[in-house]
C-alpha cells in the first residue's frame, strides 16, 4: 500500500496544487476540511508571511502559507491543531502537524541568528540561509523522554497543573545537551518524583507537533525511593493499580500507548498499535 502522504520540498515558483493556511489561530478550514485549492487561497485577504511546498497528498501537491494573523475569509473558520487530532482523520493531521512545524520554523528563522539580516529560502533544501555568515538554519526538533514506571501491578502517574482535570499521564521531560536518552530519562524521574528506575526498555517513537517535540517511549521498572513531587511542575503522582486506573491521556497519544500496552500485557489482552 503507498502512502496517502509523504513530505517533499517543493518549488513555490510551480503554480497549482492544494495549500493549507496557518495563523497563530490555527488552521483555516470549511465544510470540506482544512485543504484548500492554492490558487483560490492565495486570492483570498491573507497576510502571507511565508510560502512553503511541503508535499504529496493523494498524489497532489500541498503548500503551506505561514500568516502573520487570522483574517477573514467567507465560510471559514480557524481551528487549532490539537483538535484537529482529537476529532479528524489521521493524515490530515499528520499533514496539519508537518505543517505547523514548518510553519513554526519558517515564523521563527526569518532572520539570522548570528548577524540578524533576513534570511532566504534555500530552494530543495528546508533550511533558511543567511549568506554573509554562511549559516543554513533546519528546523528544530526537541527529543523529549516519556517513561512508563512499573512496580507489579502499579503504574506511576502523575499529573501537571496544565492537564485537564482529574487527567493523570506519564513522567516526561526535554533532553538537554551532554546527556544520553536514558540519562535525560533516570534525570527527569529524579527531578519529577525523585524515585529511581531500572531495567529501561525503549518502545518507540512519535512525532508531537506542540511545537516540535520528538517523543522516545520508554517502558521502567521501579527500584527505590518514595514519591516527592517536584514543586510547580507535578501537582499529585501516585501509584494506581492496572484495575483501578484514573483518567487518561487522549488515546492518539504516546502516552496512553505505553499505559495499554502495559496494561494488555497485565491483563493478557491483545497490545495496541502506536499511532505514527
Ligand atoms: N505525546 C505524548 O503522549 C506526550 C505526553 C506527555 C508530554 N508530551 C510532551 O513532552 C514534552 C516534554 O514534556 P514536559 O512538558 O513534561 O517537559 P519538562 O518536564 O522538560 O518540563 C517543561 C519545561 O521544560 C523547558 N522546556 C520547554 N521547551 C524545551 C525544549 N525544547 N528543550 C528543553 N527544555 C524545554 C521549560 O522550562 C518547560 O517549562 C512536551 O512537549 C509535552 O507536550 C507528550
Ligand atoms: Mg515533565
Ligand atoms: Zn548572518
Amino acid at each position: 500500500m503507498t502512502a496517502r502522504w509523504t513530505t517533499a520540498v517543493l518549488d513555490t515558483d510551480q503554480p497549482g496544487g492544494m495549500a493549507v493556511a496557518r495563523s497563530p489561530e490555527g488552521f483555516l478550514f470549511d465544510d470540506n476540511g482544512a485543504l484548500f485549492p492554492r490558487e483560490w487561497l492565495k486570492r483570498q485577504d491573507l497576510s502571507i508571511l511565508a510560502e512553503h511546498g511541503i508535499g504529496h497528498l493523494d498524489g497532489e501537491s500541498v503548500h503551506l502559507l505561514e500568516l502573520r494573523s487570522a483574517s477573514e475569509v467567507p465560510g471559514c473558520s480557524w481551528k487549532g491543531l490539537r483538535a484537529f487530532m482529537l476529532e479528524g482523520d489521521h493524515t490530515i493531521y499528520k499533514v496539519l502537524g508537518y505543517a505547523a512545524q514548518i510553519g513554526t520554523w519558517a515564523r521563527e528563522h526569518r532572520f539570522c541568528g548570528n548577524c540578524g539580516q533576513p534570511m532566504t529560502q534555500v530552494p530543495r533544501e528546508r533550511a533558511m540561509y543567511c549568506q554573509p555568515c554562511d549559516l543554513r538554519s533546519y528546523p528544530r526538533i526537541s527529543p523529549s523522554m516519556i517513561v512508563l514506571i512499573t512496580r507489579g501491578d502499579e503504574i506511576l502517574l502523575a499529573r501537571s497543573p496544565r492537564f485537564v482535570t482529574g487527567v493523570y499521564s506519564t513522567l516526561a521531560g526535554f533532553a538537554e545537551p551532554g546527556e544520553s536518552a536514558e540519562e535525560c530519562l533516570i534525570r527527569e524521574v529524579r527531578e519529577e518524583v525523585q524515585i529511581e528506575v531500572k531495567n529501561i526498555q525503549y518502545m518507540g517513537s512519535q512525532c508531537w507537533p506542540f511545537p516540535h517535540s520528538m517523543m522516545l517511549g520508554f517502558h521502567a521498572e521501579y527500584a527505590g525511593g518514595e514519591i516527592v513531587c517536584q514543586e510547580d511542575e507535578i501537582e499529585d503522582a501516585q501509584w494506581f493499580n492496572v484495575h483501578d486506573l484514573p483518567p487518561l491521556p487522549a488515546s492518539k497519544s504516546i502516552a496512553r500507548y505505553l499505559i495499554d500496552v502495559y496494561v494488555a500485557r497485565r491483563l493478557g489482552h491483545a497490545e495496541p498499535v502506536l499511532p505514527g
